[in-house]
């Protein structure tokens, strides 16, 4: 009997373990990491990826992003006790400790690169690493504490997951792949700033200097609304002049962009409003998950015979 309580006890403790080194990762972040990475994939491959080298990049984008937000948690480890939406973090609340938190980084990177490299190639490899680089050295370190354009820079690294994408399939990179990086890139001063609305006296408390801190909520929601309006005339340019995608993916896209700019243009007319700056927030993740979906969906040779049964028929009508 008291044997089946110290197992338990010993089971409990391993669980919340593995449990908290998860939690360091920022696990609810990283699925749409992959549906950037898996947009690019199915246009690179122009709607045939090969299911293997699928799974192998990510798998390899994951452990990427997690060993990226791993040093993010430890580096943040300060800041993150005196802010209340970060405080149970493994991290502030002492359930890690950071040299383990460290060897698990490195861990976690050294797989990336070795999966990448083995089962894609270099460059899908090397861009994953100079991601982690980029989050750790010139966010995390560099801007996040420095500058109201932190997220602006810094948002580039959570942008690399697409050219990861781009280039596991064909080795290299084009215009495609740089203009999907771009769109991630645009979207996301609207899709943090929106949360930073709503959190500002969070980031206050612990002299982050976010845009509203800094800047206030006017100032910033006039920025909100540049960049989606850039981001949704971005994500138009893979039809006309690229190419890459069709009609499938421009309905898909403009329908999006057109409630992404309504938001917005709701939240410039009502900076204070939280529910508002909540509303944007939430959907700037569904605006990009449906994007990538699109251009998945519209890169199947499916699609394409559809598009163009339906098209032959308008001709014979
Ligand atoms: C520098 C750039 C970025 C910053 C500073 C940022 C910041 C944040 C923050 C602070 C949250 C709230 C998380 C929490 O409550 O713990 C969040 C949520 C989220 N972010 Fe971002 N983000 C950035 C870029 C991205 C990118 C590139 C993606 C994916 C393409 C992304 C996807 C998400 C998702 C899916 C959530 C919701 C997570 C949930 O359900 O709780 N973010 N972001
Ligand atoms: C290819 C590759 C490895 C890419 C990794 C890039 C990456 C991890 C991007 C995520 C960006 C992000 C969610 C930042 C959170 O900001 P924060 O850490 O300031 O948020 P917090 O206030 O919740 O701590």
């Amino acid at each position: 009997m008291i044997e089946t309580n110290v197992s338990r006890r010993h089971h409990e403790t391993f669980l919340q373990v593995i449990q908290s080194y998860y939690q360091l990762t920022k696990p609810r972040i990283i699925p749409l990491l992959l549906i950037t990475t898996a947009g690019s994939m199915w246009i690179a491959a122009q709607g045939q990826v090969d299911p293997v080298l699928l799974l192998v990049t990510m798998a390899g984008g994951t452990l990427a992003a997690a060993s990226a937000q791993t040093i993010n948690c430890i580096y943040d480890r300060d800041i993150d006790y005196d802010m209340e939406r970060t405080r149970h973090r493994p991290m502030p609340s002492g359930k890690v400790q950071p040299r383990d938190a460290l060897i698990f980084a490195i861990a976690l990177a050294v797989l990336s690169f070795t999966l990448l490299t083995v089962f894609a190639n270099l460059l899908a490899a090397i861009l994953a690493l100079s991601g982690i680089i980029f989050y750790v050295l010139v966010y995390t370190h560099w801007l996040k504490r420095h500058s109201t354009q932190n997220i602006v820079i810094g948002g580039a690294a959570g942008a690399i997951p697409a050219l990861v994408g781009w280039a596991a399939v064909t080795g290299t990179l084009s215009w495609s792949a740089w203009l999907i990086f771009a769109i991630v890139f645009l979207w996301t001063p609207p899709h943090f700033w929106a949360l930073a609305l709503m959190i500002r006296d969070d980031y206050a408390k612990v002299g982050i200097p976010m845009l509203p801190v800094v800047e206030g909520n006017q100032a910033t929601v006039k920025q909100i609304w540049y960049y989606t309006l850039i981001t949704v005339a971005a994500t138009v340019l893979l039809v006309y002049p690229l190419q890459s995608c069709g009609v499938v993916y421009a309905a898909i896209a403009l329908s999006l962009g057109a409630v992404f700019i309504r938001k917005s243009w709701r939240l410039l007319h009502n900076p204070e409003d939280r529910p508002t700056a909540r509303e944007l927030f939430l959907f700037s993740i569904s605006y990009m998950m449906l994007l990538c979906l699109g251009m998945v969906v519209d890169s199947l040779p499916l699609t394409h015979h559809l598009v163009n049964a339906v098209v032959n028929q308008l001709h014979l009508v």
